[in-house]
């Protein structure tokens, strides 16, 4: 390869020079064979072709490579325009509804309670619950309902730490860590897992238990405030909070969809009978 002739800044290695100009008139930097990003910075002297009076050779002397201009940036598109303004207003709406973030808070003196309800909607005791229904239990339909709830906790589990995982949003700033029991993908906020367990299970509590009008109202309230008090305490957006609800919801259509009965999964129920 060879070497540029050491006049012009930002030079590369060029192809070799002495590039001819077929025909006359043609400005140097546009020599036949000039590659992108290499113009000719002297021309050497033209020869006469042979023959014709008129027609001269050009010759390319120097050649210097230069790296090319910066792409410009990207036009910013209507989609991102709209997700950086929904962003920027989650932030800004979700760290004004934080009036339980810390003790010294808007509403700081409620944060107890929003810690309780916290726990309400935690996944240890849920999965410790059904553990312990399920050792109790005494009929089978009583242990198909449970033993389907637990595999609907663990999903969630599971699918809410792939999620957020992924998008890897952080808590926001407000937030103060002193949660119970967390795993290391809770340090990200997207989706609330609080907000997925909720939604899931009062859905499935909804199918699957007999409860009174007023107790069924109770577990849907109970959902959306545990929703509403994760914004509360600043432990996520409300963007978290919303898409966690969404996704419950539809978490509980893949553990219909993959419903476990003595039917479609014998061998477990056959080693849980026994
Ligand atoms: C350790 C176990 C079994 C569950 C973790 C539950 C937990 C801490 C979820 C985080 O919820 P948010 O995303 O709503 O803060």
């Amino acid at each position: 390869p060879y070497k540029g002739s050491g006049t012009a800044s930002g030079e590369q290695l060029c192809p070799p020079p002495l590039l001819p100009r077929l025909w006359p008139g043609t400005p140097p930097h546009t020599l036949l064979g000039a590659s992108a990003g290499c113009r000719c910075i002297r021309a050497a002297a033209p020869v006469r072709l042979p023959g014709s009076p008129l027609a001269t050779l050009g010759l390319c002397g120097f050649r210097t490579c230069e790296p090319p201009p910066p792409l410009p940036p990207p036009d910013p598109s209507c989609a991102a325009v709209a997700l950086r303004s929904l962003l920027a207003a989650d932030l800004r709406f979700s760290r004004q509804l934080g009036v339980c973030a810390g003790e010294r808070s808007a509403w700081g003196s409620a944060r107890p309670l929003l810690r309780l309800l916290e726990v309400s909607g935690h996944g240890v005791p849920w999965l410790a619950g059904t553990l312990y229904g399920l050792g109790r239990s005494e009929s089978p339909a009583g242990r198909e309902v449970l033993l389907n709830l637990l595999f609907a906790l663990l999903l969630d589990l599971v699918l809410v730490a792939v999620v957020k995982g992924l998008v890897r949003r952080r808590r926001p700033t407000h937030n103060k860590m002193d949660m119970f029991v967390t795993i290391s993908v809770d340090k990200y906020s997207f989706p609330s897992g609080h907000a997925t367990r909720a939604a899931m299970v009062c859905r499935f509590v909804l199918h699957h238990l007999v409860l009174a009008i007023p107790l069924r109202v109770l577990v849907v309230l109970w959902a959306i405030i545990v929703g509403i008090s994760r914004v509360m305490l600043g432990r996520h957006n409300v963007t978290d909070v919303a898409f966690g609800f969404i996704m419950g919801y539809m978490q509980y259509n893949v553990v219909k969809y993959f419903w476990l009965s003595p039917l479609s999964a014998p061998a477990l129920f056959a080693v849980w009978n026994q």
